[in-house]
């Protein structure tokens, strides 16, 4: 594909479901912060600047230390304007991004408020000055266990609304099993809240089949390992769950050696809704102009291929209908 080509599918309006608040802000935003709270975190950097981690255990490991230094709503509302630029930058004009309790006021409903008010507000000014749509998914952290995870399901049932719209699990997947956390995805569901999980990022099929059949999700955070089982393929097809594919970030972590040995176009080709998502983008030296020109290239997709994908992204987003209908012009070139 021509180098103009590739230019102009950059640059194209995108739709992100999938993306981890706290992954995404900047290096240097992290240790702005931590250099005025007076905090030597340098550990976690690189001499470059960038986050510097070895796997993904130890992974989640840097990105809970780089999360320690928000500890107020407005450092909060200070990520999510950033992370709002990020966004403007690379022509995102919806996003959906995960929020977690645990690490906004621990799970008390009460600071949980104070924090969700603040990126409200922030959320708010993203979309008038820059154009980006943010809606956000409250995430448990599975690794800290179902204990923290029903709190976290409390404070999203307390707090859903026009711009809380979802609910969902991640972190490490080898951490006990989706059937663990139903409580706490029945507790979002009867809230009104759209479901997701974390599921065959890391291990397999078998993670994907257990998130449908005991959390009920309409949505599989990663679920790429899917492609290893035709009947549950077939089921995805069937059932119109969308996987939120992160192309960039399964091969940072070595999920995949590379972007042509990754699935996401056998999965496109077998009917599976895929979306495409940065996860972390920071961590994974990514974004969303690089995740198109990858696949652009790699796959060789045309434009209209990635106008169908904003398309069926849209489509799978937990967003109101009027939103939808927003959007859904703006991905056709209209203005609001
Ligand atoms: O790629 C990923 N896979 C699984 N879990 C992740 C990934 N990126 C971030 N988190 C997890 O998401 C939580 C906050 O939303 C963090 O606790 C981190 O553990």
């Amino acid at each position: 594909m021509d180098e103009d080509a590739v230019r102009q599918i950059e640059a194209m309006p995108k739709v992100e479901l999938h993306l981890h608040l706290e992954g995404a802000a900047p290096p240097d935003f992290i240790s702005r912060l931590a250099a005025e709270k007076r905090e030597d975190i340098s550990r976690i950097f690189r001499r470059d600047g960038s986050y510097a981690f070895e796997g993904f255990v130890h992974f989640l490991k840097v990105y809970e230390a780089a999360t320690g230094v928000l500890r107020r709503p407005e450092d909060y509302a200070r990520l999510a304007r950033a992370v709002g630029e990020e966004l403007a930058a690379n022509d995102v004009i919806y996003c959906e991004t995960f929020l977690s309790p645990d690490f906004c006021g621990g799970g008390d409903v009460d600071a949980w408020r104070d924090y969700l008010a603040a990126m409200e507000e922030a959320a708010a000014e993203v979309e008038r000055d820059l154009g980006v749509t943010l809606r956000f998914v409250v995430t448990c952290v599975r690794h800290l266990g179902p204990e923290r995870a029903r709190k976290s399901a409390l404070c999203a049932a307390e707090t859903a609304g026009r711009r809380l719209v979802g609910f969902g699990m991640a972190g490490d997947e080898n951490a006990f099993e989706q059937k663990d956390f139903a409580w706490a995805f029945d507790c979002a569901r009867e809230a009104g809240l759209r479901l997701t999980s974390h599921a065959g990022e890391w291990r397999g099929p078998e993670e994907v089949r257990a998130a449908l059949d005991h959390l009920r999700v309409e949505r599989i955070g990663h679920g790429v390992r899917s492609v290893e089982d035709p009947a549950l393929v077939d089921r995805l097809v069937e059932n119109g769950i969308c996987l939120e594919v992160c192309p960039g970030s399964n091969v940072a972590l070595g999920v995949y050696p590379r972007l042509a040995a990754h699935p996401i176009e056998t999965l496109r080709d077998r009917g599976v809704r895929v979306s495409v998502s940065t996860d972390d983008p920071p961590f994974f030296h990514t974004s969303m102009r690089a995740e198109y020109r990858g696949l652009a290239r790699t796959f060789g997709w045309e434009s209209e291929v990635f106008g169908e994908l904003a398309r069926a992204s849209l489509d799978a987003a937990f967003c109101d209908e009027e939103t939808r209908a927003r959007i859904a012009k703006r991905l056709t070139g209209e203005r609001p």
